[in-house]
């Protein structure tokens, strides 16, 4: 296993309770270059808590850099030089000391493809528990069958827990890979396109998922997809060309868009 996937599965291993209509997210004159690529350019915005945000733009923009930023997987890109603050819960991660694992099991991180660990279904979501420290069975086979229920995968797989979790089919990956990150009780669910290998079933599934748990969650997610950022947005924040160009409340965002841009992207989405 390459080393960058293995830091994504472990970042996706992962903490953390909530309390609401504050912002659990600060971003502060957020600024990232590569060579001479100003990719992010003085991005500055709040991320609600127990809320879903939505980050909208043209392919290219800088949604998937920004999310890098979050849970400081831009580390990982020697080439990329980054500036400004982000603040969760007050704190800075970018603060030198701070412990880049901590900042990381605050965060689930959902990617486009699901990447189930090569064991079984029950080992995917014992094997983050084990890391945390938990080593009573009784508790570890509770928190499995909990959150394969939270994700509405338990019917489908109880009676094959043992088995691989390759052998399921992607929708299920992707539910357990979100059962797996939830199992370590994160605070923030990053969702990198999260439905863009799954088929509309699959995807729908997802969907609903995330307005349940977004009681208990903070979820920011990045969508191409106008229809379904529009049936799961609480927030929007629309990019462009590595800037914020609007972003508030999605009902303000999408039936009253301020700027040019906004409007055709909108109007070309439909
Ligand atoms: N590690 C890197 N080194 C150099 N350039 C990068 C790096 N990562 C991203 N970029 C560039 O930064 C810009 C923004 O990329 P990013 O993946 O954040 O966009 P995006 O909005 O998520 O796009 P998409 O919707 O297509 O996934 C692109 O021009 C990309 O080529």
């Amino acid at each position: 296993m390459s080393t960058q996937i293995e830091t994504l599965l472990k970042s996706n291993l992962t903490t953390t309770v909530v309390h609401n209509n504050i912002p659990v997210v600060e971003i502060d004159k957020v600024n990232v270059y590569s060579k001479g690529h100003h990719i992010l350019k003085n991005v500055s915005t709040i991320i609600p808590k127990n809320k879903i945000t939505v980050l909208l733009g043209p392919s290219g923009c800088g949604k998937t850099t920004l999310l890098k930023c979050l849970n400081r997987l831009t580390d990982l890109y020697p080439d990329l030089k980054v500036s400004g603050s982000i603040r969760i819960d007050g704190d800075n991660i970018f603060d030198a000391h701070k412990d880049i694992t901590a900042i990381r099991q605050k965060m689930g991180l959902l990617l486009q493809r699901p990447y189930p660990l090569p064991m079984s279904i029950y080992d995917n979501i014992a094997y983050g528990l084990k890391l945390k420290g938990i080593r009573n069975k009784k508790i570890i086979s509770a928190k499995v069958e909990k959150h394969l229920k939270e994700v509405a995968l338990w019917d489908e797989v109880k009676d094959r827990l043992k088995t691989s979790a390759q052998r399921l089919s992607i929708g299920q990956q992707q539910r357990l890979c979100l059962a797996r990150g939830l199992a370590v009780e994160p605070e923030i669910i990053l969702a990198d396109e999260p439905s863009s290998a799954l088929d509309p079933i699959s995807s729908r599934v997802i969907e609903e998922e995330f307005i349940k748990l977004k009681s208990g969650y903070t979820i920011i997610l990045v969508t191409h997809i106008l229809r379904q950022a529009k049936r799961l947005a609480d927030n929007v924040i629309f990019m462009y060309y590595g800037e914020i160009i609007e972003s508030g409340p999605a009902q303000q965002v999408f039936e009253n868009p301020q700027s040019e841009i906004l409007k055709e992207y909108l109007r070309v989405g439909h």
